[in-house]
């Protein structure tokens, strides 16, 4: 962190350095109970953009953040801030700030002493400190609240304190810990939409904690699913979304339907359905245990045309999302879910198709074939 640097302005990341990437590399992290929270961890994380560490509850999200930042030393392995190795320098002097969940703000203080507060222990001088706290409360629009303590300020506000008091150290990296997660599902939204118009505005490189995987989606340049503590693929949003590596990130990202079966002369023999399924001549399945992927939008209403993947399905359970229904329906063992614009009671016959293009395929060790 330069703590030499002028105040955040409203309209631009007035730090004029570069911004800087961050790297880490073969980071594993064993605690001593013996939980192996990371797991040779390698991950280049751009400068200026943002990584979104996404993945399952207790995949060590949040362990490679605190890696990061510094507040948990890794087993083995190095972190790199703008190339430089941090991995023996104090936290406070690695130039990153993090905003927590619960935003951590103290009670006592007002709004204003909290943005306050990491300058004064930084020994900012008093003028300087007053002029960055006014430009970031400018900057989040909580300049009229700064005399309130966090007791008299809503969820929202709270949070843009929360954000607030890590801008204003102007640290080269900030971390969010799945910083919306406890505000109700609108604020959650706009307050995602705003901060991402911020990080875009000061270009700040950030890490980005979330097992909300549309959070990931709207926000990440760069996305990083880690499963138990290894990352199972790390690239562009919609990269990884339009070809996901693994049957795993294809039903974590977008609740990809997974049809596990055994293809033989054409035909996906699923367990409980023993006919099997015939499968498009088009599509170019490996005989043997495979996964056929397949999205609950990309399911359309009707038997298709020859060519396509044609499944038959009985109705269990429906929900209203809006304009479209999520048709859950039984298909051998497996259940399958559909997203239609269509009326349809539990218990009726449902007959839906996919389009080759629309099929992943995924080999018996998970991996895209
Ligand atoms: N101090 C600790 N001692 C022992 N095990 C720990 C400790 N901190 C975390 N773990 C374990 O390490 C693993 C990764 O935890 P981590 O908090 O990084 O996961 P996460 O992906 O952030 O999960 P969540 O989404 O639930 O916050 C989990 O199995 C967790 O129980």
């Amino acid at each position: 962190m330069t703590t030499t640097s002028p105040a955040v302005q409203p309209s631009a990341r007035t730090d004029t350095s570069p911004p800087v990437g961050v790297s880490c590399t073969n980071l594993a992290k064993r605690f001593p109970d013996g939980t192996v929270a990371l797991d040779d961890v390698t991950v280049e994380c751009p400068a200026g953009g943002i990584t979104v560490l996404l993945g399952p509850s207790g995949c060590g999200k949040t362990t490679l953040l605190r890696c990061v930042a510094g507040l948990e030393t890794p087993t083995s392995g190095a972190v790199l801030i703008g190339g430089r190795d941090v991995s023996a320098v104090d936290a406070g002097l690695r130039g990153v700030a993090m905003v927590f969940q619960n935003h951590a703000l103290y009670p006592d203080k007002t709004a204003e002493g909290n943005l306050a507060f990491p300058l004064k222990m930084a020994g900012v001088p008093k003028h300087e400190r007053t002029s960055r706290v006014a430009a970031v409360a400018e900057l989040l629009r909580i300049d009229g609240l700064l005399k309130r303590r966090p007791g008299q300020l809503s969820g929202g506000q709270r949070q843009r304190v929360g954000i607030g008091r890590a801008l204003v150290r102007e640290p080269d990296v900030l971390l969010m810990d799945e910083p919306f997660s406890s505000l109700d599902a609108e604020l959650r939204v706009e307050m995602r939409a705003e901060f991402l118009a911020l990080q875009r505005r000061l270009g700040m490189t950030t890490l980005y904690v979330t097992h909300d995987q549309v959070e990931a989606l709207s926000l990440a340049d760069q996305l990083v699913v880690l499963r138990a503590g290894r990352i199972e693929q790390a690239t562009s949003a919609e990269e990884m979304f339009r070809r996901p590596a693994t049957s795993f990130v294809a039903a974590f990202l977008g609740g990809m339907n997974l049809l596990t079966g055994t293809h033989r002369a054409g035909r996906l023999h699923l367990p409980g359905h023993p006919d099997g399924l015939p499968l498009p001549p088009s599509v170019p399945v490996p005989t043997g245990d495979v996964t056929v992927g397949v999205r609950p939008e990309d399911l359309r209403p009707g038997p298709g045309t020859g060519a396509d993947l044609v499944l038959e399905l009985t109705t269990v359970l429906t929900e209203l999302l809006g304009r479209e229904r999520l048709v859950h329906g039984q298909l051998g063992e497996l259940r399958v879910k559909a997203r239609l614009h269509a009326d349809i009671d539990v218990g009726e016959r449902l007959i839906v198709h996919a389009s080759p293009a629309d099929l992943h395929l995924f080999g018996p060790d998970g991996l895209r074939s």
